[in-house]
This record gives C-alpha cells, structure tokens and sequence, in this order.
C-alpha cells in the first residue's frame, strides 16, 4: 500500500436536531501526519465515524486517493486502506496478544479463494463440495461441513497462510515495541501496550490511512514521547497518512504537520502547528493561553 490521499469536500452529518459536521473541507495530502483538535463535541469522532463508513453522512463527500468512499460499508472501507483505533481502546480482552493482532491480518488470508477465518465463501465449488454434491448432499448444509472439513484437514496452502499471518503478525508487533509479550491475554498488558496493540491491529489490515483516537490518552509524558516516535515511524515504514485525534497539546504540537480544528462541527481553522498555536479563533474557542504558554493539555 502507498500511503492515501484524503479529501473530504464538504461533509455534513445531522443528528435529527443536532448538526455534528457543517459542510466541513479537509484535503490531507499522502504521508502526511494530521491533527484534528477542537473541543469536547466539537465532531470529531463524527469525522472519524464518517471516514471509516460507520455513519453515512448527510451531505458532502469523502475521496481516498480520488475513489469516492462515503456511504460504503466499513468492512469495503477498510479492505480499500482505512484503519483506525479508539478513544476507549476495543481489544479482544480474553484473546492472546498475538490473536489480536491476527483478526486485523484474516481479510488478507484467502486462499485460492477460501478466506480461513471468515464465513466468506468460495464462488466456485471446492473439490471436497463437488465431492459432496454428487454423494447428494444438501447443499443448504454445505457451508458448516466444508468449515468443519476444513478445519480438521488444512491444506498445505492454507497452512502457509496461516503461517505468514503469524509471521506478519509477530513482526507488526515488534514494529510497535510488544515483541515478547505475543502470548499473553490482551487484558494483562499495561495501558500503554494495549494502545500499541490496538495499533498493530489496525496495521494488519495493512492500511493507507491510519486513523488514530486519543493515542496518548491517559499516558503519562515519557509515555506520550514514544508514542509520538512510533507514530511517524509507523508513518515512514508502513506508508501511511495518518490523522489524530488527540487532546494534549504537546503532541499535536509535535508530531502533526498540518491540523483542523473543529468547533461545533465547523472547520474554524487549518494549517501548521505554528500558525494554529496563534490563531486567535482557535486560542479563544479551545486552546486557552495556558496550552499557547505550556504546550500541555488544553483546557477542554
Ligand atoms: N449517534 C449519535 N446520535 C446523536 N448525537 C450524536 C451521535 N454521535 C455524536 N453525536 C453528537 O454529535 C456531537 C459531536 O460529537 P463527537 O463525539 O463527534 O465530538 P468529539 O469532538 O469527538 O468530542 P470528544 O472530544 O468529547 O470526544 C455531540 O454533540 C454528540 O453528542
């Protein structure tokens, strides 16, 4: 994958009364780090929700690298390149470290038309189905007895798949700092790792734009400093564009090379880090003077 451009060319989404994005205009070019900041309620994660297919905006229009992508279904967003992780990190709590990290993987595991961990079905009929067929089994059963088959046996091809799944999963996870932790439960890591594991996960679907919720929240400085390492690595080594939703000042400040800020759902200003910081609509609707004195967390 070759990092994406976005552009999201007047996007609108209503909540019966409630306006959470007005006509808002972003262009993010390919590569780029963006920040997307503003109050709490400001739309934000209404963006991110419109980005990923999760809602069906109400007017505007959302282009990934020029294929329009808006109103399509998510699992269709995300085979096209859009990844993202959450405000409130979503693991498979009781999955072992490295499992998560597969899930992300098992879109890209088909096999000659077989996907090996999904219900999706081949169109064509499989050896052991035309076998089945002529033994006049019920095709409306065909689907659990071909899983079940499937399963015990595991063709030499779907092993290898498996096996680069693995290998592919191990090395996301050494990418974000969890080599070593591969086969511990989810909910035994430290806050911080589960974040770099929700980030492994989303890097598994292998994306174009990597969409990221609040990645140092609750992080303590040291903490949020690797974060922002890791986050333009992630950009230069898997080609991304990445954009953040992120609340403390000092990273957006950092790490971001353009930013959007939104306020009751409207696009109040963009540009540089440097330009944002003096804007006097952006300092009086959400940064304060305390964040423009001391970089830290703005006051929400
Ligand atoms: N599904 C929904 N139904 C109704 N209203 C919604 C829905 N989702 C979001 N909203 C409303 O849209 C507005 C924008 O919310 P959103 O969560 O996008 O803001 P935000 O900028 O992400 O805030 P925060 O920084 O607190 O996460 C809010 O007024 C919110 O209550």
């Amino acid at each position: 994958m070759t990092a994406a451009e976005l552009v999201v060319d007047g996007l609108g989404m209503q909540f019966e009364g409630l306006t959470a994005l007005a006509d808002v205009t972003v262009r993010v070019p390919p590569g780029e780090i963006h920040g997307l900041i503003g109050p709490n309620g400001a739309g934000k994660t209404t963006f991110f929700n419109c980005l990923t297919g999760f809602y069906r905006p109400t007017s505007g229009a959302i282009y990934l690298t020029g294929q329009r992508i808006d109103g399509l279904p998510p699992h269709v967003i995300t085979g096209l390149g859009v990844a993202r992780t959450f405000q409130n990190i979503r693991l498979f709590a009781n999955m072992t470290v490295l499992e998560n990290v597969l899930v992300g993987e098992h879109q890209h595991i088909a096999v000659g038309g077989t996907d090996i961990l999904s219900t999706r079905r081949p169109v064509y009929p499989t050896a052991i189905e035309r076998l089945l067929i002529l033994r006049g089994f019920p095709r409306a059963a065909m689907n659990g007895v071909i899983e079940i088959a499937g399963a015990i046996v595991r063709p030499p091809r779907v092993r290898a798949a498996e096996a680069a799944a693995v290998a592919r999963a191990r090395d996301l996870l050494a990418a974000v700092g969890l080599r070593g932790r591969e086969n511990d439960l989810a909910r035994n890591l430290p806050y911080g790792d589960q974040r770099r594991l929700e980030i492994a996960r989303a890097l598994a679907t292998r994306p174009s734009l990597l969409l990221l919720d609040e990645p140092t929240a609750g992080m303590n400085p040291q903490e949020a400093g690797a974060m922002v390492s890791l986050i333009r690595r992630i950009r230069d080594e898997f080609a991304t564009t990445v954009i953040l939703i992120e609340h403390q000042m000092r990273v957006v400040m950092g790490v971001c090379e353009n930013i959007t800020v939104l306020d009751y759902g409207r696009k109040i200003a963009e540009g540089p880090p440097a330009a944002i910081q003096r804007n006097p609509t952006v300092i009086e609707a959400y940064l304060g003077t305390r964040a423009i004195q001391g970089g830290g967390h703005a006051a929400p």
